[in-house]
C-alpha cells in the first residue's frame, strides 16, 4: 500500500521513499509538531512472523543505545496497526561515499574519523551484549556532516551464547556475505570479534572500493572469507596510507584473537594512525604529493609572535626552484655548491650530503630516507639515520622537481622533459615519459594519476603506476608547479600558473581510476594577473594564493576565480607561497618575510633581512624555516610566554 502523503500520529507527513528491506519501508517524512525533517521507518503491511520478529527487536535495541555512532530512534507509534518509528534523517549516503580514499590527507582523516567514531559505536553495543552481526556500508548511513551512524539492528543478537545465523525470513540465509565474519559463515562463536572483522571488510570496500571478496555467488564469497587471504588493500587502490592497510588487513585476521580485542582497542589504533599522518603531512613537504596543494600542518598557530629562533650557514648559496623541506627533527635544503645540509630543529647541523653539482631541486623525506636529485641528473637514496646511500639512479639531464613517492617508486622531472618513475628499493628505473619539451616544475599526484606541466605549454595527466598517457592538453609555458585542489568525491581542480600570467583552473574528474577534464565544464576559469609567475599557488579552504614574480601577492575563490583579496609584497616573488593553520607566509627576493591571514589578506608578521629568499620556507613544528640566497638557514619560532594574536 502506498503511504505517500499520509500522516501518521497526527504528525509525521510521509512523503518520500527512501528504501525498503525484508521488514519494513523507510520514508522521508515531515514532523509537523517540530517542523522539522525526519526518516520514519513503517513494518511492512502484512509480514512474516520472523520479519516482524526482527522489526521489534530492532525497535528494543535502538531504544537501549545512545551512542554519537548509532542512530537514534525519536518517536515509537502505530499506523493503521503497522508499527513505525521516527529517527533522524541521513541525508549523507551510505559509508561508501567517503571512498575510495584518495591520496590527500583529508581523504584518510574524513575516513579514520568515520571509522573511528563506528569502532566506538561497536564498543558501546558489544559493552551491553549486543552483538549487530550485519555491519555492511548500507547499514552505516552518514549525516549531513558525514558522521556515520550505525543502524539496521534486525540482526542483532543478544547474549554471547547465541550461535544462531540462520535467522531465516523464508528460507533464506540473512546476514551479508561479502561482509561475513568466518566464524560467522560457519554458523560458529559468533561475538563482538565477528562485528569487528565485518568493520574491517566495510573499510576495505570503503577504502579500495571493492569488498576484500567477490565471486558469483554467496557460497563462492562465504568460503573466501573462511579459506582464503585477502589482497592487500594497496593493491587495488595505492593510496591507501599503509597505516591503514595494516589495521584493514588485522581486523580481517581468520582468528578472531589475532584482530583487535575490542572496538575500544580498535578506536585507540584508529586515532594513533591518524596521528601518524597527521604528521606525515605536517613534515614531509614534496610539493607534488601529499602538500601539492601548498598547504602544511603544524604550523605556527600565532604568527604575530614570531621571533628569530636560530640561524645555520649551509655554506653555499640557495636558489630557485630549491625548497627547504623536513620530516619530524630534520630540516633540509639543497644549495647550488652540491651540498645538501641536513639540520636538526634546534639548529644544529645534523649532515651534509655531498652531490656534484647544485641540489637546487627540493629533497624528499620519506620512509626514514632522503631523496634528492642533483643538477648533473643523479637521483640519490639515503638513509637519514646513518647518511648510508641506499642507491643512485643517473638520468640524462639536472633534476628539476622534487622526488614524488608513489606506490612505491619515485616520480621525478628532469629539465630534458622526461618524468622517471624510479623503483623505491632498486633505484632501478620502471618508465619515463618524453614530454614534448623542458620540464622546470615537480609532479603532481592525484589518485593514482600524475600530472606534468612542461615548458612547451603542455600538460600531460599519465597513469601513476605505469606512466600511460592519459590526457593532455596545452596551457601556455609553466615554470611553476601546479596546485591541486580536492573538491569533494573524485572531482578537483587543478590550479596552473604559467609564465606569462595566466592561471588556469582545471575541473578534473576521475571515472574508475582515470582523470579527464569535466566534460561540460573543463576550463573552470582563467584568471589573468599581468605578469610572470615562477612561485607555485597555494590552495586551502576554497582559496588560492598567487604570488606573481612582481610582488602582487591575490587570494582567488577556486570555485570562480573571483578575487578576495590582494597584497603587495616588497619586492620580486619566486618562492612559493605556503598555507597553514589559516595564514599565508611568503617570501621575496628583496628579504621579507611575513605572514598574512588566508581569508582576508591582513598581515600579521612582517620580517626584513638584507640577503633575499628564492627557494620556498618550510612550516612544521611550530616553526617557520627560512634558507636565504646568502646560504643561511634560520628558524622563526613564536615568543614563548606571548598570549596568542590570532
Ligand atoms: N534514518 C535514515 N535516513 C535516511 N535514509 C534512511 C534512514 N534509514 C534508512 N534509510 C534508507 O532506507 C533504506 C532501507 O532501510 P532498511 O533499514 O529497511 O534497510 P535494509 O538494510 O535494506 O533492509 P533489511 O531490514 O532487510 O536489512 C536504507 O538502505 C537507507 O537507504
Amino acid at each position: 500500500m502506498d503511504l505517500l502523503d499520509a500522516r501518521l500520529d497526527q504528525r509525521y507527513v510521509l512523503q518520500d521513499l527512501l528504501g525498503e528491506g525484508g521488514s519494513a519501508k523507510v520514508y522521508r517524512a515531515h514532523d509537523e509538531r517540530l517542523g522539522r525533517d525526519v526518516a520514519v521507518k513503517i513494518l511492512h503491511d502484512h509480514v512474516h512472523p520472523a520479519d516482524r520478529t526482527r522489526f521489534e527487536r530492532e525497535i528494543r535495541t535502538l531504544a537501549r543505545l545512545a551512542h554519537p555512532g548509532v542512530v537514534s530512534i525519536l518517536d515509537l507509534g502505530t499506523f493503521e496497526g503497522r508499527t513505525f518509528f521516527s529517527m533522524p534523517l541521513l541525508s549523507g549516503g551510505p559509508l561508501s561515499t567517503l571512498g575510495p580514499l584518495e591520496d590527500t590527507p583529508e581523504s584518510a582523516e574524513v575516513f579514520l574519523d568515520a571509522a573511528t567514531l563506528i569502532a566506538q559505536a561497536l564498543h558501546h553495543l558489544h559493552d551491553r551484549g549486543l552483538v549487530h552481526r550485519d555491519l555492511t556500508p548500507n547499514n552505516i548511513l552518514l549525516d549531513a556532516h558525514r558522521t556515520p551512524r550505525v543502524m539496521d539492528f534486525g540482526l542483532v543478537s543478544s547474549g554471547m551464547s547465541e550461535h544462531t545465523l540462520h535467522l531465516t525470513r523464508s528460507g533464506v540465509t540473512l546476514g551479508t556475505p561479502q561482509y561475513m565474519a568466518p566464524e560467522q559463515a560457519r554458523g560458529v562463536n559468533v561475538g563482538p570479534h565477528s562485528d569487528l572483522y565485518a568493520l574491517g571488510a566495510v573499510l576495505y570496500r570503503v577504502a579500495c572500493g571493492s569488498p576484500p571478496f567477490v565471486g558469483d555467488n554467496d557460497q563462492s564469497v562465504l568460503y573466501q572469507h573462511v579459506y582464503e587471504l585477502p589482497d592487500d588493500p594497496r593493491l587495488h587502490n595505492p593510496a591507501v596510507p599503509d597505516e591503514i592497510a595494516r589495521l584493514i588487513l588485522t581486523l580481517l585476521a581468520k582468528k578472531p584473537e589475532a584482530r583487535p580485542e575490542s572496538g575500544l582497542r580498535l578506536a585507540r589504533q584508529l586515532q594513533r594512525a591518524r596521528d601518524l599522518l597527521r604528521r606525515a603531512h605536517s613534515s614531509g613537504q614534496y610539493r607534488g604529493g601529499r602538500a601539492r596543494g601548498g598547504e602544511h600542518l603544524g604550523g605556527p598557530l600565532s604568527p604575530g609572535a614570531l621571533q628569530e629562533a636560530w640561524a645555520v650557514p649551509l655554506g653555499g648559496e640557495v636558489t630557485w626552484p630549491a625548497a627547504v623541506t623536513g620530516s619530524g627533527p630534520l630540516v633540509t635544503v639543497g644549495t647550488r655548491q652540491g651540498q645538501l645540509a641536513v639540520v636538526n630543529v634546534s639548529g644544529d647541523l645534523h649532515a651534509t650530503y655531498t652531490a656534484r653539482d647544485e641540489v637546487t631541486a627540493p629533497a624528499t623525506f620519506h620512509e626514514g630516507t632522503l631523496v634528492y636529485g642533483a643538477w648533473d641528473g643523479t637521483l640519490r637514496r639515503v638513509r637519514v639515520q646513518d647518511s648510508h646511500e641506499l642507491w643512485r639512479h643517473q638520468t640524462r639531464a639536472e633534476i628539476t622537481g622534487t622526488p614524488t613517492p608513489w606506490g612505491g617508486r619515485y616520480l621525478v622531472t628532469s629539465r630534458d622533459g622526461h618524468l622517471h618513475s624510479v623503483d623505491g628499493d632498486s633505484g632501478e628505473l620502471a618508465w619515463a615519459y618524453r614530454t614534448g619539451g623542458p620540464i622546470a616544475a615537480s609532479p603532481v599526484v592525484w589518485g593514482s594519476n600524475v600530472f606534468i606541466a612542461d615548458e612547451d605549454g603542455w600538460l600531460h595527466a599519465l597513469d601513476a603506476t605505469t606512466g600511460t598517457p592519459v590526457f593532455k592538453t596545452q596551457l601556455g609555458t609553466v615554470h611553476a608547479t601546479p596546485a591541486l585542489a580536492p573538491r569533494g568525491r573524485g572531482e578537483a581542480v587543478l590550479i596552473v600558473p604559467t609564465w606569462n600570467g595566466e592561471v588556469h583552473a582545471l575541473h578534473l574528474q576521475v571515472r574508475q581510476g582515470r582523470a579527464h577534464l569535466a566534460a561540460d565544464e573543463p576550463l573552470l576559469w582563467t584568471y589573468d594577473v599581468e605578469g610572470e609567475v615562477w612561485a607555485s599557488p597555494a590552495t586551502a579552504e576554497g582559496l588560492v594564493v598567487i604570488a606573481a614574480w612582481d610582488g602582487q601577492v591575490r587570494a582567488l575563490r577556486v570555485l570562480d576565480g573571483e578575487e578576495v583579496w590582494t597584497h603587495r609584497a616588497s619586492g620580486r616573488v619566486t618562492a612559493s607561497p605556503v598555507i597553514s593553520d589559516g595564514h599565508v607566509f611568503l617570501a621575496t627576493e628583496d628579504g621579507e618575510l611575513s605572514a598574512l591571514t588566508l581569508t582576508r589578506g591582513q598581515v600579521r608578521w612582517r620580517a626584513l633581512h638584507p640577503t633575499g629568499v628564492q627557494a620556498t620556507p618550510l612550516v612544521s613544528d611550530g616553526a617557520l624555516y627560512v634558507a636565504f640566497m646568502d646560504g643561511t638557514l634560520r628558524a622563526y619560532r613564536e615568543a614563548t610566554g606571548q598570549p596568542l594574536t590570532t
